[in-house]
């Protein structure tokens, strides 16, 4: 099934909060259909909360979230069929394999048997997991977990990707596959949200870049411009030289 809308998540005035403190200010945001929608911003600036609300793990304190057409907080469990996302630390269930963590997924997000078989097994060789597939979760190195839980949120193919530091953990030949992954994604029509401390990385691959700072949006960058790095340090500086004057 395919949206028929070019917007997949839209914020709209997005405030959010922890039990009082607000955290996201005024948040205007659209993730589209076919493109990589890169946010940026130092540790604490709120990429995880403002991931949490689109994910329906955290209620707008103001303003309106709208995901695949409908609010995440009140919308049927299919809606869901249709996400794939990693959050912090990325889950998995350490006792089952690699291949089982990954069937598992694409079994949960409505695939059928024979489909999510062979989802599984073109999704480890997409990311080149066919060595450590077989092996129990647990017993794999945090980047390789980290690879599994990528794979697993994309098995399903969805239409709408949310990740969160996706590349933390990864080697430079499993951010490639990624990379690669994230193309094809985007090529059939999927949206992609993702989070990212790797300005050089954002560069390459978003179409779209939001600087988040102190929960809100500061700017908005030309990811192929010159030198993404310093211009968001620049940003981030001047945004904190207006906080404390
Ligand atoms: N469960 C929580 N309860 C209370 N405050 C929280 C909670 N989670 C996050 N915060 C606060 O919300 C703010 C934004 O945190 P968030 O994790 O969204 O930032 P981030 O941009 O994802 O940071 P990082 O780059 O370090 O992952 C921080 O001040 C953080 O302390």
């Amino acid at each position: 099934m395919s949206a028929d809308f070019t917007h997949l998540v839209t914020l709209d005035g997005l405030g959010m909060g922890y039990r009082g403190t607000s955290v996201v200010h005024d948040v205007n945001l659209t993730v589209e259909k076919g493109r990589i929608h890169a946010l940026v911003g130092v540790n604490g600036a709120g990429k995880t909360t403002l991931m949490r609300g689109i994910l329906g793990m955290l209620r707008p304190s103001a303003g309106s979230i709208s995901v695949l057409g409908r609010r995440p907080n009140t919308a049927h469990p299919s809606m869901w069929a249709r996400v794939g996302y990693i959050l912090d630390t990325a889950f998995t269930y350490r006792e089952l394999t690699g291949r089982e963590n990954i069937y598992a997924s694409a079994r949960m997000h409505g695939t059928s048997k024979t489909e999510a078989s062979a989802a599984t097994e073109a999704i480890i060789a997409a990311f080149g997991l066919d060595r450590e597939a077989g092996k129990r979760v647990r017993t794999l190195s945090l980047g390789n977990r980290q690879r599994v839980a990528l794979a697993a949120a994309m098995a399903h193919e969805p239409e709408l990707l949310i990740l969160d530091e996706p590349t933390t953990s990864l080697d430079p030949l499993a951010v490639v596959s990624l990379r690669r992954a994230l193309n094809s994604a985007t090529s059939r029509g999927a949206g992609i949200l993702v989070s990212s401390h790797h300005l050089d990385e954002v560069a390459r691959i978003a179409d779209t870049v939001t600087v988040l700072h102190r929960g809100k949006v500061i700017a908005d960058l030309d990811p192929g411009g010159v030198d993404l790095e310093k211009r968001f340090f620049d940003l981030v500086y001047a945004a904190e030289l207006g906080a404390s004057s």
